[in-house]
């Protein structure tokens, strides 16, 4: 089997599992290679049924009294085996598994293990792992890995494939050069897949996580060497002129730029006017004003008689910046159009048509931006956040018939300098490095859910005296299936406890984008008090009116998202608060929230978060905002990226080193990373 083969290839591989796999990005045995554990599970010693404890994992040793249960239930049909627990009786279930009461015998003795909980009043263990005591025995103090997973796609079925995979494809072609593995004892690449999957040992693993780490870091630093170049000599042919609206503009706004705004508008000016096209990152921490300095470099592009395009992540922003340019740039003669793929048909032809034809100058949208059919007359700059930076091929998409436009990517995530360096590599950086002089410091507090009554109280009082506010409710269970009913359970609970007059709304993930834009489009018009809310406010969103901030169970957040969720207060004048609710009475919480508490200053939080997860905390919370790699960790590994990326300037240097046969298949990888990134996947 070749490594770049069809996952369908693998055994036991149908249509079903197919798509399901390609859910998870899993297209061909290499894509499941890479599939890294996010952990793994030490199988310890079992222990009969009565020490199993509610909440726990455990193997339980059992011997059959008799054939297991079957219930046909009306959903979901099960077998059961009942056996005698801690002072209650313990069941262990399966769902959909009706074969499983031929296979279970009377008399034998099994292990199964699972996490016990209560169901209906019982103490349950619900789809055990089965195995024989030998079975067990074998397994028994190896590591196990644990994947992420999605629905269908079980942790089993990963392991198997992923040694089916290892066991037949020929792994031992190296594509790293000799010397970079001898000079940083990097382990051999066939061994690290064996070692990260089934590791033998925790050594073994932190080798074999080592040298993936590496090669990670390497191919990602020689795919944005590349970019660089490619960029570097790029011309610019939309070589624009400043102009006095720009200057009209600023004079317009109610406020004053600070002095980091105006200097990234003047190397924004600068680089446009250049003989080489605009790769420009700005990078500023939340509510720094990123969105007027691209507001300028639209208005401008525009009065040069070329179109500008800025696209959102979501449509809720994507609608906001709309509502934002439209405002700002109309007085200027300037036409805004929008375009999102919830857009009726009639409506977005009506957008491809202003866009063609040059009715539109600025085109705000979403990923539908960068679909086939959309055909610009002169694009001559796209503004992008950094989750959807381009790679070479969507940039050349992008350009469509005319030349490669100005590029301005947006990011709030706030990184050290010498980081953003290595990360960015493909882009020149300015830093807005200053809040709005009028802003007042967010006042922020930690408190348990005893404080939730009071809470409520302090919103009436902020909304009574006319602002606004929002609730963050966590994920039930993480599951997304219950997201939508725990946000309107919660709603409920919210709207009992304030006046009637107060209008409270929520809004998740599972809602319709009509009911969503209408939702968002009132809370910014204050015909919403309250809105109560998944993460999906979390980024961008900006209604200055609103300064309170409320996050249920906050500790189950990263601090990097609730400094990104803390940041849609105080974007106004008035005093803001952030309360973070702890629902954990692990002293270790409170320590993690009181960050928060002690700073608004994101490169501050970042520190922080690195030095309380430990260097030793391969698997910590997902970041979020940043860049995101499958093994690697841009803070725990930040000495193996500086390496990384050292070497491969050095090495992209070396002419020729596509010569051998492992230059050839690091060229092989290299341009399968490329084809990736440039489908928004890391570039
Ligand atoms: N110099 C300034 N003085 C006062 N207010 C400003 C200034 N610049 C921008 N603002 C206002 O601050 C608010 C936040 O700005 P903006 O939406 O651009 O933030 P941002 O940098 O995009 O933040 P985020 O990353 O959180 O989306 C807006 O309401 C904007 O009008």
């Amino acid at each position: 089997m070749e490594l770049y083969s069809d996952i369908a290839q693998l055994k036991g591989v149908g249509e079903k599992t197919r798509q399901m796999l390609a859910r998870l990005n899993i297209f061909t045995v290499a894509d499941l290679l890479e599939y890294y554990p996010r952990n793994y599970d030490i199988y310890g010693e079992p222990v009969f049924p009565e020490q199993v404890e509610e909440g726990k994992t455990a193997a339980v040793v059992c011997t059959l009294s008799g054939p297991p249960a079957v219930s046909r239930g009306r959903t979901t049909p099960s077998v059961s085996v009942k056996t005698r627990g801690p002072g209650r009786m313990l069941y262990m279930t399966w769902y959909h598994m009706p074969y499983l009461k031929n296979t279970l015998k009377a008399g034998e003795t099994y292990i199964f293990r699972g996490t016990a909980k209560v169901r209906r009043g019982s103490l349950t263990i619900e789809q055990p792992e089965i195995f024989t005591p030998e079975e067990y025995k074998q397994k028994q103090n190896a590591m196990q890995p644990v994947y992420p997973l999605t629905e269908g796609v079980s942790n089993k079925l990963i392991s198997r494939l992923m040694a089916q995979a290892l066991e037949n494809v020929d792994l031992s072609r190296e594509f790293l050069p000799e010397d970079l593995r001898k000079k940083y004892k990097l382990a051999e690449y066939n061994y690290a897949l064996w070692q990260i999957h089934f590791p033998k040992d925790w050594n073994s693993m932190l080798a074999a996580r080592r040298r993936l780490v590496f090669d990670e870091f390497f191919i990602f630093s020689l795919a944005l060497g590349q970019i660089r170049q490619h960029t570097c000599q790029t011309p610019n042919h939309y070589v624009m002129e400043s102009c006095s609206e720009c200057d009209a503009l600023i004079a317009s706004l109610p406020y004053d730029l600070t002095s980091a705004q105006l200097r990234t508008w003047d190397q924004i000016q600068a680089d446009m006017a250049s003989p080489v096209v605009m790769n420009r990152l700005i990078q500023g921490d939340v509510g720094s004003g990123k969105t007027i300095v691209a507001a300028l470099a639209l208005l401008q592009t525009a009065k040069n008689g070329y179109q500008g395009c800025i696209m959102a992540p979501t449509e809720v922003l994507a609608r906001q910046h709309y509502e934002t340019f439209q405002k700002l740039l109309e007085p200027f003669g300037v036409t805004t159009v929008l375009l999102t793929g919830s857009m009726g048909a009639r409506e977005r032809r009506a957008s491809y048509e202003a866009i063609a034809g040059h009715g539109a100058d600025i085109i705000v949208g979403t990923h539908a931006l960068i679909q086939e059919a959309v055909n610009y007359d002169c694009l001559g700059l796209v503004v992008t956040d950094e989750q959807h930076r381009f790679g070479v091929s969507q940039r050349e998409s992008l350009a469509g018939k005319g030349q490669t436009p100005h590029i301005l990517v947006m990011s709030a995530t706030p990184i050290p300098r010498t980081l953003a360096l290595i990360l960015y590599g493909d882009l020149d950086i300015s830093v807005i490095d200053e809040l709005p002089a009028k802003r007042l410091p967010i006042k922020n507090c930690v408190v348990g859910k005893k404080y939730r009554a009071t809470a409520y109280r302090f919103i009436e009082k902020e909304v009574a005296q006319g602002h606004q506010a929002y609730i963050i409710c966590p994920m039930v269970e993480e599951s997304e299936m219950m997201d939508g009913e725990n946000v309107v359970d919660y709603t409920k609970i919210v709207r009992e406890s304030l006046p009637d007059s107060v209008t409270v709304e929520y809004l998740h993930g599972k809602q319709k984008p009509k009911e969503k834009n209408r939702i968002m489009e009132d809370f910014a018009l204050g015909k919403i008090q309250v809105l109560v809310s998944t993460t999906v406010v979390e980024v961008g969103v900006n209604v200055p009116n609103a300064t309170v901030m409320m996050i249920e169970d906050a500790q189950r957040f990263g601090l990097a998202q609730l400094h990104q969720l803390r940041g849609r207060v105080g974007r106004g004048d008035a005093q803001s608060y952030c309360i973070f609710v702890n629902t954990s009475d692990k002293p270790q919480a409170q320590r993690r929230l009181e960050v928060l508490v002690r700073s608004n200053d994101g490169f501050y939080i970042a520190g922080e978060d690195l030095k309380l997860r430990g260097p030793g905390d391969l698997f910590g919370l997902k970041q979020s905002g940043i860049m995101e790699f499958k093994i690697g960790d841009i803070f725990n590994d930040m000495d193996l990226l500086k390496e990384a990326s050292k070497s491969a300037r050095e090495f992209a240097e070396e002419k020729d080193w596509t010569g051998d046969s492992a230059g050839q298949e690091l060229k092989k990888r290299l341009e399968r990373y490329m084809d990736r990134a440039g489908d928004g996947l890391v570039l």
